[in-house]
């Protein structure tokens, strides 16, 4: 039977396609996204996971329960103890030094989609701040998972493979399915208006999500 995810996805399947499949992927999986688009990226990557860890600390605040905390506590720590020095190591292998990270302007397109997620956590309880994390938790999982299957995938020469299997690797994916598992249990017996509501909840954190892979691609382009 489908769960939250699949309805939420369901209600705004041409955004969900725009998103997961869009051209930033689909050079990250063929190898042919230029390279000065994927640095734009990664540098303001940096701030976003930086905005995604007040989130966390926001999703703390907000939560109803002693489980509730130490998933938020669980988030800080897996984006400040874990992905943020990976990312910095990342960045490294890519000529961006820590230097280029501080005093980092950040993209309008980045602005909007961190400050949007914390909006709702701030308007609203935690189903709909997790909500409006999902794409972010739930579709770099599901990117990651099928450019890792999908045998047009370039595995020879191509500089993205790295961040392809970070996204496919088990790590990640448990921590995608422990999510869609968490959001469903949240929504557990929310009526038709709650699940419209936070279908636009969903739909709109994907379209900030497109407009964050179209500032990469746009960064070669001007
Ligand atoms: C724009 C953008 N969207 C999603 C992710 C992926 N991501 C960010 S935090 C997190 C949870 C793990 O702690 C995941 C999967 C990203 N890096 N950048």
């Amino acid at each position: 039977m489908a769960d939250l995810f699949d309805r939420l996805k369901a209600e705004c399947a041409a955004d969900w396609h725009a998103y997961t499949d869009h051209a930033f992927v689909r050079g990250l999986a063929d190898g042919s996204l230029p390279e000065a688009a994927f640095r734009h990226y990664l540098t303001q990557d940096y701030l976003f996971l930086i905005h995604f860890a007040r989130a966390f600390a926001l999703a703390g605040y907000k939560a109803k329960t002693l489980d509730d905390i130490k998933r938020a506590k669980e988030g800080i720590s897996a984006i400040v103890d874990v992905e943020l020095s990976l990312h910095l190591s990342y960045c490294e292998k890519w000529g961006i030094g820590p230097a280029d990270l501080t005093d980092l302007p950040e993209a309008v397109e980045n602005m909007a989609y961190t400050r949007y997620v914390l909006e709702r956590g701030m308007a609203g309880d935690l189903l709909d701040l997790h909500i409006a994390l999902a794409p972010c938790m739930l579709g770099y999982g599901e990117i990651g998972k099928r450019l890792a299957a999908d045998p047009a995938t370039r595995r020879v020469g191509n500089p993205y493979l790295e961040w392809i299997e970070m996204y496919a690797g088990e790590e990640c994916q448990n921590a995608c399915a422990e999510e869609r598992e968490y959001i469903a249990s949240l929504a557990d017996g929310i009526g038709e208006a709650r699940f419209n509501e936070l279908s636009r909840c969903f739909r709109d954190a994907t379209r900030l999500e497109i407009g964050f892979w179209q500032m990469g691609l746009d960064a070669v382009r001007t």
